[in-house]
């Protein structure tokens, strides 16, 4: 464990200056494509814009047999493309892969320049952390790189859930940190063969009316993550990093995708990962607040001046709590709107029409 007064120091002679706030950049959707897919490695011009993360992804979904494809991939993606303001990101392979050194020194050396965020897999503790930590700013100092990359780990084993919150504030690179269920299930030895999403088999049911038990009783099903996730969430906030739901593996499932990745983003998730490109849509639908939440909030942050006390609105009653709530939601529309017209001029058509129903014109 390093001492607070050297949290902020270089871990390498010639390392950028670590970051003392993680900068908020839009990431409703982290993009993953395949670089050892011809195909896909086509498509990045005409997908980089219409999305706020690019990620090359070189761990799982990846055969073995790619793996140097999917990493040379990513370096003549990173080369060969302006991201304009979309973000490049890749995730490695795990700490005890063959390839993860080979990732880590071919990528910083590289496209160091280009990347953004390196997400880790199968994170344990935080000695993976400081362990990637160390050598980036090792790979850094040689490429002469400027710029820290940030680290985002991948929540997925049991050992990572209950380590969470060391995790979270292992390095001040620590981006954020998203669930990966697929694996999180492996390793917690739950029985569902899926990625991600709800199963028909975990509910509660009402109780039993008569005599009769096995007939007319409502189930609702549950939501398997809420615990990991509403977890993850803490140790986030309480290191000033940012929390992402992960992958939703039914792709033709469009509904019930929109339902996890809302509830994701209701529990304070500030993104998701997407898989295919008919998720891109739903995760920016989801992750930019809707724009008459957005005028409730606007009114609320205007009848409340200064924050503090009490007043009514709507019949409902205001004060300073819902005021930093109302505060969450306008800062993350006005931050999405720098980026986005169209939202923004959605965002301001919502906010004059409810000030003109609230005034009577
Ligand atoms: C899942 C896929 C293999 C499906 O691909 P495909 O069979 O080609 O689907 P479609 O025919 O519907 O594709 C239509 C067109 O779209 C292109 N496409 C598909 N996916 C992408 C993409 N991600 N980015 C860009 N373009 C994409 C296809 O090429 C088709 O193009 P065209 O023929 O010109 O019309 C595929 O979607 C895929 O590989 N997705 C990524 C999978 C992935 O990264 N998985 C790993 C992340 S999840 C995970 O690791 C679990 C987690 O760690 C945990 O533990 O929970
Ligand atoms: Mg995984």
């Amino acid at each position: 464990m390093r001492s607070p007064k050297d949290f902020f120091a270089p871990l390498a002679l010639g390392a950028p200056e670590p970051v003392r706030e993680i900068p908020f950049r839009p990431s409703r959707m982290i993009h993953f494509f395949d670089p050892s897919n011809e195909k896909m490695r086509t498509k990045v011009p005409s997908i980089a814009p219409k999305v706020d993360v690019l990620l090359g992804n070189l761990e799982d979904a990846v055969s073995a047999d790619n793996k140097e494809a999917a990493r040379n991939g990513l370096v003549e993606v990173g080369k060969a493309n302006d991201f304009g303001q979309t973000q490049l990101w890749t995730r490695i392979n795990s700490l005890d892969s063959p390839w993860v050194l080979d990732d880590l020194i071919t990528l910083v050396t590289e496209i160091g320049d280009k990347l953004d965020v390196i997400m880790v897999p199968k994170v344990e503790g935080a000695q993976d952390i400081h362990y990637v930590d160390r050598l980036l700013a090792q790979l850094e100092a040689r490429a002469g790189l400027t710029k820290p990359l940030l680290v985002h780990a991948i929540l997925e084993t049991a050992s990572g859930v209950a380590n969470v919150e060391d995790i979270a504030g292992a390095s001040p690179r620590m981006q954020g940190i998203s669930l990966g269920p697929a694996d999180l299930a492996a390793s917690r030895r739950m029985k569902t063969t899926r990625v991600g999403g709800g199963h028909p088999g975990y509910l509660v049911r009402t109780d039993p009316t008569g005599d009769d038990v096995h007939e007319g009783r409502t189930t609702y099903q549950q939501d398997l993550w809420h615990y990991t996730v509403a977890r993850m969430v803490d140790a986030c906030a309480m290191h000033g990093i940012l929390p992402y739901y992960g992958p939703f593996g039914d792709i033709k499932d469009v509904v019930g995708c929109e339902d996890q990745f809302r509830n994701a983003f209701l529990l304070g998730c500030v993104g998701t990962w997407t898989l295919h490109p008919v998720q891109i849509d739903i995760a920016k639908k989801v992750f930019s607040p809707a724009a008459e939440d957005v005028a409730w909030a606007r009114r609320v942050i205007a009848a409340m001046g200064d924050g503090t006390g009490a007043v009514m609105i709507d019949g409902k009653m205001q004060d300073d709590a819902t005021y930093k709530q109302c505060k969450v939601v306008a800062e993350l529309a006005d931050e999405l709107a720098a980026r986005d017209p169209e939202l923004a001029a959605a965002y301001d058509a919502a906010t004059v029409s409810d000030s003109e129903a609230m005034t009577g014109e």
